[in-house]
């Protein structure tokens, strides 16, 4: 076949795709309660295009303006998206979705269509399974104070070779792309250990199959449901490159762990594995699908929690750099951050450990202040209905096996009834009370004690792993985040490396985020000059 002969059968592909897509996605606005109001649906001439259109630049105008019309005042809106509509759920039944069964509200199946991932990960039963959440859940968190010294000594080492040693001269980092590579190296030092976490061509691969999902998930969900099997192989082209380029390096790694743990458990080795790919063979070691423990399998799960640690932590680590920078009185701000980390370290003998990471309360509440004001999610909470017989919500109103909800996460933590100056970047703004209830306790007498108490309360809701109705960066209820409690712990620790060991300029201006369709992306060219300390 000649180049020409290519083209146009591609092309004659593309047109296809385009007019069977149009087809499909009409139907997906079909099947929504009647009573709604919509935000962003256009009317009149190609009205479904134009809609489907104008929602791909920023879904996030029409979010904040349903918001505030309807959802301040508890009224369910639909959100009309690419290819799907949402109802935008009130706050106000943010509490009602976290209390609904699996088999009722699927935060899984709203993945899986979302992301594709039966087509994306490559294997439908990464989803439809997911045992790896389970061990994130369970086994890094139980295992994470232990983790810190290695999670220390990572960063350490990412920051020396990615920000530079230079103690004369000021120099320019492209934080995104340098936040990425730190990021990578910490998240594997913990799936896979050394010295597969500094394998440079691993990580970079692993980093492009993460962002794969997200893209090929995207074009995936464009692809009518009867010819998408036939367009799979073509369009997860990337996803499998990336894929046999980790391989290389994780199938050898996997083997060799599989050999060394069945060796322990035989007692001829002692060797102390404390890694997310022990776990997870422990954890299958006994599973009645043999199929689990088979390296290529735990290769997939290596590379789906890869996924959902990298851009997440990414986005999150580069969003805390700008927002610090940026802030209203930013060198005081980050002082005070030192001296905190300053004091603490030298109550600690100089070393990073789960008790001196848990005293950094000005540290975390930057972190939580930038999950709150940059949060990567206009909105969140995504649900799909699946009860065969639908739901019906406490106001009255039914939704129909298939509807998908969420609630707008952004509008929600941009709202000054709920967060003063909502729109400003306050780093204390939730260690004040935290500080004020250490306070109390210690001046107040007998007197005192209950309203200590409730404040003590109080200031545990505001640490960064604490989800709520409104802090939803992390979700909220049984779907929250499993890996926050690594992220914020990551996060803190990235934190002091940098900001003990580097000066900073302070930003003039914040680098404006992107938004495309409901992402909100953190700017991943702008860059920051800094200039390492000399001890
Ligand atoms: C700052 C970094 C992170 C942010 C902002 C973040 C955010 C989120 C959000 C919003 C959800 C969906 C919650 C919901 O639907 O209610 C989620 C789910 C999840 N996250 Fe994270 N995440 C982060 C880091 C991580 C890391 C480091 C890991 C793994 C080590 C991880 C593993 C997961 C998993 C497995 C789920 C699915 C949970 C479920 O459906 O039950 N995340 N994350």
């Amino acid at each position: 076949m000649t180049f020409d002969q290519l083209s146009i059968a591609l092309a004659s592909l593309a047109i296809l795709i385009v007019v069977a897509y149009t087809a499909h996605a009409k139907l997906r606005f079909e099947g929504l309660p009647t009573n709604l109001p919509w935000v962003g649906r256009q009317y009149g001439f190609l009205a479904d295009l134009r809609t489907r259109a104008g929602s791909m630049g920023n879904l996030l105008p029409s979010i904040e303006s349903g918001y505030r019309k309807y959802s301040k005042a508890g009224i369910n809106f639909i959100l009309p998206c690419f290819d799907r509509a949402f109802i935008l759920v009130p706050g106000s039944q943010v509490k009602w979705i976290t209390e609904q069964a699996d088999n009722v509200l699927s935060a899984a199946s709203m993945q899986i269509e979302v992301l594709q991932t039966d087509y994306t990960l490559l294997d439908p039963s990464m989803a439809r399974n997911p045992i790896h959440e389970t061990i994130v859940r369970r086994d890094l968190t139980r295992s994470l104070g232990a983790l810190i010294p290695d999670i220390h000594e990572e960063l350490n080492v990412a920051i020396d070779e990615y920000l530079g040693k230079d103690t004369e001269n000021w120099v320019d980092i492209s934080v995104f792309s340098d936040m990425q590579k730190i990021v990578a190296r910490i998240s594997n030092r913990i799936f896979v250990g050394l010295p597969l976490c500094r394998n440079e061509e691993y990580l970079v691969n692993a980093g492009k199959f993460a962002t794969d999902i997200a893209v090929t998930g995207a074009v995936m969900r464009s692809i009518p449901g009867i010819i998408k099997p036939l367009l799979a192989w073509i369009v997860i082209l990337p996803n499998r490159w990336h894929l046999y380029k980790c391989s290389k390096h994780l199938l050898p790694f996997v083997r060799q762990r599989i050999a060394d743990l069945s060796a322990r458990r035989q007692g001829e080795s002692k060797a102390g594995l404390n890694d997310f790919t022990t776990w997870y063979l422990d954890e299958v070691a006994d599973h009645p699908d043999a199929a689990e423990r088979a390296p290529e399998k735990v290769v997939k799960r290596l590379m789906t929690v890869n996924f959902a640690a990298i851009h997440t932590s990414t986005f999150t680590a580069t969003n805390i750099i700008f927002d610090l920078l940026s802030s209203p009185n930013a060198a005081e701000n980050i002082q005070e951050i030192r001296e905190e980390m300053l004091h603490v370290l030298s109550e600690h003998g100089g070393k990073w450990d789960k008790n001196a990471v848990a005293q950094l309360v000005k540290t975390d509440s930057a972190v939580r202040e930038s999950l709150r004001i940059s949060t990567f999610m206009s909105h969140g909470m995504d649900r799909m209905v699946v009860s065969p017989d639908g739901v019906t919500m406490q106001d009255g109103l039914h939704l129909p096996a298939g509807s998908r909800i969420a609630t707008s996460t952004f509008a929600i933590h941009h709202d000054d009834d709920i967060y003063e100056n909502s729109r400003t970047y306050d780093p204390f703004r939730f260690s004040r009370i935290r500080e004020t209830a250490t306070m109390t306790k210690t001046t107040q007498g007998n007197g005192g004690e209950q309203k200590d108490f409730t404040k003590l309360l109080e200031s545990k809701n505001l640490s960064t792993v604490t989800t709520s109705d409104t802090f939803l960066s992390f979700g909220h209820g049984r779907h929250a985040c499993p890996g926050r409690f690594f992220a914020a712990t990551e996060m803190k620790l990235l934190l002091a490396c940098i900001i003990l060991n580097y000066e900073f300029k302070a930003l003039e201006a914040r680098p404006p985020n992107q938004y495309i369709g409901g992402a909100i992306l953190p700017p991943m060219q702008a860059t920051i000059s800094i200039k390492r300390r000399q001890h």
